[in-house]
Protein backbone atom coordinates (compact mmCIF):
# COMPACT_ATOMS: atom_id res chain seq x y z
CA UNK A 1 0.00 0.00 0.00
CA UNK A 2 1.50 3.43 -0.98
CA UNK A 3 1.90 5.69 1.68
CA UNK A 4 0.14 9.49 1.52
CA UNK A 5 3.54 12.04 2.73
CA UNK A 6 1.45 15.18 3.48
CA UNK A 7 2.30 18.41 1.35
CA UNK A 8 4.91 20.55 3.67
CA UNK A 9 3.34 23.92 4.92
CA UNK A 10 3.93 26.24 6.92
CA UNK A 11 1.56 25.72 10.18
CA UNK A 12 -0.18 29.41 10.32
CA UNK A 13 -0.45 29.26 13.79
CA UNK A 14 3.33 28.95 14.68
CA UNK A 15 4.29 31.48 12.35
CA UNK A 16 3.90 35.20 13.45
CA UNK A 17 5.22 36.16 9.58
CA UNK A 18 5.09 37.86 6.86
CA UNK A 19 7.78 40.17 8.27
CA UNK A 20 8.82 43.38 6.49
CA UNK A 21 12.67 44.03 6.98
CA UNK A 22 13.30 48.01 6.00
CA UNK A 23 16.21 48.83 5.56
CA UNK A 24 17.17 52.61 5.72
CA UNK A 25 19.76 54.66 4.91
CA UNK A 26 20.42 57.87 3.11
CA UNK A 27 20.85 56.38 -0.24
CA UNK A 28 23.37 57.96 -3.14
CA UNK A 29 22.81 58.79 -6.97
CA UNK A 30 23.27 55.42 -8.49
CA UNK A 31 24.10 57.44 -11.35
CA UNK A 32 25.45 60.92 -12.03
CA UNK A 33 22.05 62.22 -13.78
CA UNK A 34 20.82 61.75 -10.45
CA UNK A 35 23.08 64.08 -8.04
CA UNK A 36 20.85 66.71 -8.35
CA UNK A 37 17.96 65.59 -7.51
CA UNK A 38 19.62 63.81 -4.77
CA UNK A 39 21.52 66.66 -3.52
CA UNK A 40 18.35 68.86 -3.67
CA UNK A 41 16.59 66.83 -1.56
CA UNK A 42 19.05 66.61 1.37
CA UNK A 43 19.35 70.22 1.07
CA UNK A 44 15.79 70.13 1.66
CA UNK A 45 15.82 68.62 4.83
CA UNK A 46 15.32 70.23 7.86
CA UNK A 47 16.01 67.48 10.00
CA UNK A 48 19.38 67.30 8.37
CA UNK A 49 20.43 70.88 7.20
CA UNK A 50 17.88 73.65 9.38
CA UNK A 51 17.66 76.68 7.21
CA UNK A 52 14.54 77.55 9.02
CA UNK A 53 11.82 79.34 6.68
CA UNK A 54 14.15 80.12 4.40
CA UNK A 55 14.58 75.94 3.67
CA UNK A 56 12.82 76.22 0.29
CA UNK A 57 14.85 79.17 -1.09
CA UNK A 58 18.08 78.68 -0.03
CA UNK A 59 18.16 74.73 -0.26
CA UNK A 60 17.94 74.63 -4.13
CA UNK A 61 20.35 77.78 -4.40
CA UNK A 62 22.99 75.35 -2.75
CA UNK A 63 22.41 72.36 -4.02
CA UNK A 64 22.48 73.86 -7.67
CA UNK A 65 25.65 75.26 -6.77
CA UNK A 66 27.08 72.22 -5.10
CA UNK A 67 25.94 69.88 -8.11
CA UNK A 68 28.52 69.77 -10.62
CA UNK A 69 31.50 69.37 -7.86
CA UNK A 70 29.51 66.08 -6.99
CA UNK A 71 28.71 65.23 -10.35
CA UNK A 72 32.73 65.15 -10.42
CA UNK A 73 33.46 63.22 -7.76
CA UNK A 74 30.67 60.49 -8.41
CA UNK A 75 32.09 60.24 -12.18
CA UNK A 76 35.45 59.60 -10.34
CA UNK A 77 34.45 56.96 -8.31
CA UNK A 78 33.04 55.38 -11.70
CA UNK A 79 29.78 57.25 -12.13
CA UNK A 80 27.27 56.04 -9.20
CA UNK A 81 27.18 55.29 -5.45
CA UNK A 82 27.51 51.83 -5.06
CA UNK A 83 25.08 52.31 -1.76
CA UNK A 84 21.86 51.19 -3.58
CA UNK A 85 23.56 47.64 -5.05
CA UNK A 86 25.37 46.92 -1.18
CA UNK A 87 21.71 47.39 0.62
CA UNK A 88 19.76 45.28 -1.76
CA UNK A 89 22.38 42.34 -1.17
CA UNK A 90 23.13 43.07 2.65
CA UNK A 91 18.97 43.07 3.08
CA UNK A 92 18.13 40.01 1.02
CA UNK A 93 20.91 37.82 2.50
CA UNK A 94 19.62 39.08 6.10
CA UNK A 95 16.29 37.71 5.11
CA UNK A 96 17.58 34.86 3.80
CA UNK A 97 18.89 33.66 6.65
CA UNK A 98 16.63 35.02 8.58
CA UNK A 99 14.17 32.55 7.39
CA UNK A 100 16.55 29.53 8.58
CA UNK A 101 17.37 31.15 12.40
CA UNK A 102 13.89 32.67 13.07
CA UNK A 103 11.22 30.49 11.09
CA UNK A 104 8.51 31.25 13.95
CA UNK A 105 8.63 35.44 12.10
CA UNK A 106 9.35 33.66 8.23
CA UNK A 107 8.95 34.68 5.59
CA UNK A 108 10.94 38.19 5.68
CA UNK A 109 10.79 40.55 2.96
CA UNK A 110 13.64 42.67 2.17
CA UNK A 111 13.12 46.18 1.82
CA UNK A 112 14.95 49.55 1.13
CA UNK A 113 14.19 52.78 2.16
CA UNK A 114 16.07 55.69 1.51
CA UNK A 115 16.02 59.30 2.42
CA UNK A 116 17.33 61.21 -0.58
CA UNK A 117 17.70 58.62 -3.43
CA UNK A 118 15.52 55.95 -5.03
CA UNK A 119 14.09 53.85 -4.03
CA UNK A 120 12.64 56.43 -1.23
CA UNK A 121 10.39 56.05 1.41
CA UNK A 122 7.49 56.60 -0.55
CA UNK A 123 7.92 54.05 -2.66
CA UNK A 124 9.09 51.79 -0.12
CA UNK A 125 5.46 52.29 1.62
CA UNK A 126 3.59 52.05 -1.48
CA UNK A 127 5.35 48.59 -2.28
CA UNK A 128 4.76 47.33 1.13
CA UNK A 129 0.81 47.84 0.95
CA UNK A 130 0.99 46.32 -2.70
CA UNK A 131 2.76 43.55 -1.23
CA UNK A 132 -0.77 42.82 1.54
CA UNK A 133 0.60 44.54 4.10
CA UNK A 134 -1.03 47.01 5.94
CA UNK A 135 -4.31 48.19 3.77
CA UNK A 136 -6.85 46.98 6.51
CA UNK A 137 -4.75 43.65 6.70
CA UNK A 138 -2.21 44.21 9.54
CA UNK A 139 1.00 42.96 9.43
CA UNK A 140 4.32 43.57 10.59
CA UNK A 141 7.27 45.49 9.39
CA UNK A 142 11.16 46.29 10.82
CA UNK A 143 12.59 49.80 10.01
CA UNK A 144 16.26 48.47 10.58
CA UNK A 145 18.39 51.59 10.56
CA UNK A 146 21.69 50.85 8.53
CA UNK A 147 23.69 53.58 10.55
CA UNK A 148 24.96 51.67 13.46
CA UNK A 149 25.08 55.04 15.54
CA UNK A 150 22.25 56.97 15.98
CA UNK A 151 22.07 60.46 15.23
CA UNK A 152 19.15 62.67 14.64
CA UNK A 153 20.02 63.85 11.56
CA UNK A 154 20.75 60.20 10.31
CA UNK A 155 18.25 58.03 11.44
CA UNK A 156 15.87 60.37 13.12
CA UNK A 157 15.58 61.80 9.70
CA UNK A 158 14.94 58.77 7.90
CA UNK A 159 11.95 58.05 11.09
CA UNK A 160 10.55 61.62 10.42
CA UNK A 161 9.89 60.51 6.85
CA UNK A 162 8.71 57.25 7.44
CA UNK A 163 6.47 58.55 10.35
CA UNK A 164 4.99 60.98 7.54
CA UNK A 165 4.47 58.64 5.07
CA UNK A 166 2.64 56.26 7.15
CA UNK A 167 0.01 59.05 7.91
CA UNK A 168 -0.12 60.02 4.46
CA UNK A 169 -0.74 56.32 3.12
CA UNK A 170 -2.43 54.70 6.37
CA UNK A 171 -3.44 57.72 8.53
CA UNK A 172 -7.00 57.95 9.43
CA UNK A 173 -7.53 61.02 6.74
CA UNK A 174 -6.21 57.98 3.82
CA UNK A 175 -7.91 54.95 5.13
CA UNK A 176 -10.76 56.48 7.09
CA UNK A 177 -9.93 53.48 8.96
CA UNK A 178 -8.53 55.06 11.94
CA UNK A 179 -5.26 52.88 12.00
CA UNK A 180 -7.19 49.66 12.68
CA UNK A 181 -5.39 47.00 10.13
CA UNK A 182 -2.30 49.14 9.35
CA UNK A 183 1.17 48.00 9.68
CA UNK A 184 2.24 47.33 13.17
CA UNK A 185 6.23 48.82 13.42
CA UNK A 186 8.92 48.55 15.47
CA UNK A 187 12.44 50.19 15.57
CA UNK A 188 15.78 48.84 15.32
CA UNK A 189 17.31 52.40 15.71
CA UNK A 190 20.78 51.81 17.15
CA UNK A 191 23.50 48.92 17.33
CA UNK A 192 27.20 50.32 17.78
CA UNK A 193 28.63 47.71 19.98
CA UNK A 194 26.70 44.11 18.76
CA UNK A 195 29.82 41.76 18.78
CA UNK A 196 29.07 40.47 15.23
CA UNK A 197 29.32 44.28 13.90
CA UNK A 198 32.56 44.64 15.87
CA UNK A 199 33.73 40.97 14.57
CA UNK A 200 32.88 42.65 11.58
CA UNK A 201 35.20 45.96 11.38
CA UNK A 202 37.63 44.35 13.36
CA UNK A 203 38.58 40.92 10.96
CA UNK A 204 38.99 43.91 7.98
CA UNK A 205 41.49 45.58 10.29
CA UNK A 206 43.54 42.35 10.90
CA UNK A 207 43.64 41.48 6.94
CA UNK A 208 44.99 45.08 6.29
CA UNK A 209 47.30 45.00 9.38
CA UNK A 210 48.72 41.71 7.74
CA UNK A 211 49.65 43.65 4.65
CA UNK A 212 52.96 45.51 6.69
CA UNK A 213 56.11 43.53 8.11
CA UNK A 214 55.38 41.97 11.26
CA UNK A 215 58.42 43.80 13.23
CA UNK A 216 56.71 47.01 12.30
CA UNK A 217 53.38 45.69 12.50
CA UNK A 218 51.80 46.82 16.37
CA UNK A 219 53.46 50.45 15.40
CA UNK A 220 50.91 51.21 12.69
CA UNK A 221 48.06 53.52 14.03
CA UNK A 222 44.59 52.50 13.56
CA UNK A 223 42.39 55.59 12.22
CA UNK A 224 38.98 55.61 12.99
CA UNK A 225 37.11 57.65 10.91
CA UNK A 226 33.45 58.91 11.08
CA UNK A 227 31.24 61.88 9.34
CA UNK A 228 31.23 64.66 11.43
CA UNK A 229 28.61 66.85 12.83
CA UNK A 230 27.97 70.54 12.91
CA UNK A 231 28.71 71.71 16.82
CA UNK A 232 25.00 72.79 17.05
CA UNK A 233 23.44 69.55 16.55
CA UNK A 234 26.69 67.76 19.36
CA UNK A 235 25.40 70.39 21.24
CA UNK A 236 22.10 70.01 21.09
CA UNK A 237 22.71 66.42 22.82
CA UNK A 238 23.00 64.13 19.98
CA UNK A 239 24.12 61.06 21.17
CA UNK A 240 26.22 59.86 17.67
CA UNK A 241 29.63 61.22 19.15
CA UNK A 242 29.55 59.38 22.08
CA UNK A 243 28.09 56.06 20.31
CA UNK A 244 30.39 56.31 17.03
CA UNK A 245 33.29 56.14 20.66
CA UNK A 246 31.69 53.40 21.66
CA UNK A 247 32.35 51.38 18.47
CA UNK A 248 35.61 51.80 18.27
CA UNK A 249 36.72 50.83 22.05
CA UNK A 250 34.60 47.75 21.36
CA UNK A 251 36.83 47.18 17.72
CA UNK A 252 39.43 48.20 19.86
CA UNK A 253 38.78 45.37 23.05
CA UNK A 254 38.22 42.79 20.41
CA UNK A 255 42.09 43.41 19.09
CA UNK A 256 43.54 43.56 22.35
CA UNK A 257 45.12 47.03 21.83
CA UNK A 258 47.33 45.86 19.75
CA UNK A 259 47.70 49.20 18.21
CA UNK A 260 47.35 52.80 18.94
CA UNK A 261 44.64 54.42 17.87
CA UNK A 262 42.75 57.60 17.37
CA UNK A 263 39.00 59.07 15.75
CA UNK A 264 38.97 61.50 13.98
CA UNK A 265 35.70 63.10 12.00
CA UNK A 266 35.67 63.37 7.62
CA UNK A 267 33.20 65.22 5.15
CA UNK A 268 32.57 68.42 6.66
CA UNK A 269 30.38 70.56 4.63
CA UNK A 270 30.11 74.25 5.05
CA UNK A 271 31.49 77.37 7.20
CA UNK A 272 29.75 76.60 10.62
CA UNK A 273 31.78 74.87 13.05
CA UNK A 274 32.04 71.00 12.76
CA UNK A 275 33.61 68.17 15.77
CA UNK A 276 36.83 67.20 14.78
CA UNK A 277 39.91 66.51 14.43
CA UNK A 278 39.50 66.33 10.53
CA UNK A 279 40.72 63.24 9.19
CA UNK A 280 42.63 64.95 6.35
CA UNK A 281 43.99 67.40 8.98
CA UNK A 282 45.58 64.05 11.08
CA UNK A 283 46.73 61.88 8.46
CA UNK A 284 48.77 65.63 7.67
CA UNK A 285 50.02 66.09 10.70
CA UNK A 286 51.01 61.98 11.68
CA UNK A 287 52.57 61.77 8.22
CA UNK A 288 54.45 65.60 9.12
CA UNK A 289 55.32 63.86 12.14
CA UNK A 290 56.81 60.93 11.05
CA UNK A 291 54.00 58.06 11.24
CA UNK A 292 53.52 57.02 7.91
CA UNK A 293 52.12 53.73 8.61
CA UNK A 294 48.46 54.33 9.02
CA UNK A 295 45.20 52.95 8.54
CA UNK A 296 42.15 54.27 7.61
CA UNK A 297 38.87 52.42 9.17
CA UNK A 298 35.50 53.96 7.69
CA UNK A 299 33.45 53.51 11.11
CA UNK A 300 30.19 54.80 10.72
CA UNK A 301 29.27 53.25 7.25
CA UNK A 302 28.56 49.48 6.52
CA UNK A 303 29.11 50.33 2.89
CA UNK A 304 31.23 51.88 0.58
CA UNK A 305 30.16 55.25 -0.68
CA UNK A 306 31.48 58.69 -2.37
CA UNK A 307 33.27 59.26 1.46
CA UNK A 308 35.65 56.25 1.35
CA UNK A 309 36.03 55.88 -2.67
CA UNK A 310 36.63 59.41 -3.68
CA UNK A 311 37.03 61.66 0.07
CA UNK A 312 39.67 58.89 1.60
CA UNK A 313 40.96 56.92 -1.29
CA UNK A 314 41.72 59.48 -4.25
CA UNK A 315 41.60 62.94 -1.65
CA UNK A 316 43.18 62.02 1.97
CA UNK A 317 45.41 59.04 1.09
CA UNK A 318 46.24 59.94 -2.38
CA UNK A 319 47.78 63.19 -0.81
CA UNK A 320 49.61 61.58 2.03
CA UNK A 321 51.65 60.32 -1.01
CA UNK A 322 53.64 57.54 1.33
CA UNK A 323 52.97 53.66 0.68
CA UNK A 324 51.85 53.25 4.45
CA UNK A 325 48.76 54.89 4.47
CA UNK A 326 46.27 52.53 3.31
CA UNK A 327 42.13 51.94 4.14
CA UNK A 328 40.36 49.06 5.52
CA UNK A 329 37.72 47.54 3.25
CA UNK A 330 33.93 48.54 3.93
CA UNK A 331 31.95 45.70 5.20
CA UNK A 332 29.75 45.53 1.63
CA UNK A 333 29.32 41.63 1.24
CA UNK A 334 31.36 40.58 4.89
CA UNK A 335 29.91 37.49 5.67
CA UNK A 336 30.37 38.32 9.11
CA UNK A 337 28.41 41.36 8.78
CA UNK A 338 24.83 39.57 6.87
CA UNK A 339 25.21 37.39 9.97
CA UNK A 340 25.45 40.23 12.94
CA UNK A 341 22.34 41.72 10.40
CA UNK A 342 20.45 39.01 10.66
CA UNK A 343 21.84 38.45 14.55
CA UNK A 344 20.59 42.30 15.52
CA UNK A 345 16.95 41.25 13.94
CA UNK A 346 16.26 38.15 15.45
CA UNK A 347 17.39 39.87 18.91
CA UNK A 348 15.26 42.22 17.55
CA UNK A 349 12.12 40.28 16.54
CA UNK A 350 12.12 37.87 20.21
CA UNK A 351 12.10 40.92 22.28
CA UNK A 352 8.91 42.49 21.33
CA UNK A 353 10.19 45.50 21.83
CA UNK A 354 9.14 48.64 19.92
CA UNK A 355 12.11 50.13 20.02
CA UNK A 356 15.13 51.26 22.54
CA UNK A 357 14.33 52.68 25.67
CA UNK A 358 16.64 55.91 24.40
CA UNK A 359 13.77 56.68 21.54
CA UNK A 360 11.73 57.93 23.90
CA UNK A 361 14.05 60.55 25.07
CA UNK A 362 14.78 63.56 22.85
CA UNK A 363 17.73 65.65 23.10
CA UNK A 364 18.34 68.16 25.87
CA UNK A 365 18.09 71.04 23.19
CA UNK A 366 15.60 69.22 20.86
CA UNK A 367 12.91 72.06 19.61
CA UNK A 368 10.92 69.75 17.19
CA UNK A 369 7.64 69.17 17.05
CA UNK A 370 8.40 66.69 13.95
CA UNK A 371 10.85 64.15 16.75
CA UNK A 372 8.48 65.19 19.55
CA UNK A 373 5.20 63.43 17.47
CA UNK A 374 7.38 60.53 15.28
CA UNK A 375 8.84 59.34 18.60
CA UNK A 376 5.30 59.21 20.22
CA UNK A 377 3.93 57.14 17.20
CA UNK A 378 7.30 54.60 16.98
CA UNK A 379 7.18 54.31 21.30
CA UNK A 380 3.32 54.36 21.18
CA UNK A 381 3.42 50.98 19.24
CA UNK A 382 4.04 49.04 22.66
CA UNK A 383 2.35 51.36 24.73
CA UNK A 384 4.81 50.99 27.13
CA UNK A 385 7.16 53.74 26.90
CA UNK A 386 6.83 57.47 27.19
CA UNK A 387 8.40 60.38 25.35
CA UNK A 388 10.09 63.49 26.71
C1 LIG B 1 26.83 58.41 9.70
C2 LIG B 1 26.95 59.04 8.61
C3 LIG B 1 26.57 60.42 8.32
C4 LIG B 1 26.26 61.50 9.16
C5 LIG B 1 26.21 61.54 10.67
C6 LIG B 1 25.98 62.62 8.31
C7 LIG B 1 25.64 63.90 8.76
C8 LIG B 1 25.56 65.01 7.95
N1 LIG B 1 25.80 65.10 6.60
C9 LIG B 1 25.60 66.39 6.14
C10 LIG B 1 25.73 66.87 4.83
C11 LIG B 1 26.01 66.09 3.68
N2 LIG B 1 26.26 64.75 3.64
C12 LIG B 1 26.47 64.34 2.34
C13 LIG B 1 26.76 63.07 1.88
C14 LIG B 1 26.87 61.95 2.69
N3 LIG B 1 26.70 61.88 4.07
C15 LIG B 1 26.89 60.61 4.52
C16 LIG B 1 26.79 60.13 5.84
C17 LIG B 1 26.50 60.91 6.97
N4 LIG B 1 26.12 62.22 7.01
C18 LIG B 1 27.20 59.81 3.36
C19 LIG B 1 27.47 58.33 3.38
C20 LIG B 1 27.18 60.62 2.23
C21 LIG B 1 27.47 60.23 0.79
C22 LIG B 1 26.47 59.37 0.15
C23 LIG B 1 27.05 58.64 -1.05
O1 LIG B 1 26.48 58.75 -2.11
O2 LIG B 1 28.06 58.00 -1.06
C24 LIG B 1 26.32 65.47 1.50
C25 LIG B 1 26.38 65.43 -0.03
C26 LIG B 1 27.72 65.46 -0.61
C27 LIG B 1 28.27 66.87 -0.56
O3 LIG B 1 27.59 67.79 -1.01
O4 LIG B 1 29.38 67.02 -0.04
C28 LIG B 1 26.05 66.57 2.32
C29 LIG B 1 25.80 67.99 1.91
C30 LIG B 1 25.22 67.15 7.30
C31 LIG B 1 24.92 68.64 7.27
C32 LIG B 1 25.18 66.29 8.41
C33 LIG B 1 24.84 66.55 9.81
C34 LIG B 1 23.98 67.41 10.25
S1 LIG C 1 16.92 66.71 17.56
FE1 LIG C 1 17.37 64.97 18.76
S2 LIG C 1 15.39 64.37 19.44
FE2 LIG C 1 14.92 66.06 18.17
FE1 LIG D 1 26.55 63.59 5.37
Amino acid sequence: MATVVPPVTQDATSSKGPTAMVFMNMGGPSTTDEVGDFLSRLFADADLIPLGRLQSYIGPLISSRRTPKIKKQYAAIGGGSPIRKWSEYQSSEMCKLLDQISPETAPHKPYVAFRYANPLTEEMYTNLLKDGFGGGKGGRAVAFTQYPQYSCSTTGSSLNELWKWRNRLEGKGATGLDSAGSITWSVIDRWPVHPGLVEAFAQNVETQLATYPEESRKDVVLLFSAHSLPMSVVNRGDTYPAEVGATVYAVMQRLGFSNPYRLCWQSQVGPSAWLGAQTSDTVQQYVKKGQTDLILIPIAFTSDHIETLFELDQEVIHEAGHPGVKRAESLNDSRVFIEALADVAVNHLRSGESCSRQMGLRCQGCKSERCLEQKKFFVSQENLLSVR
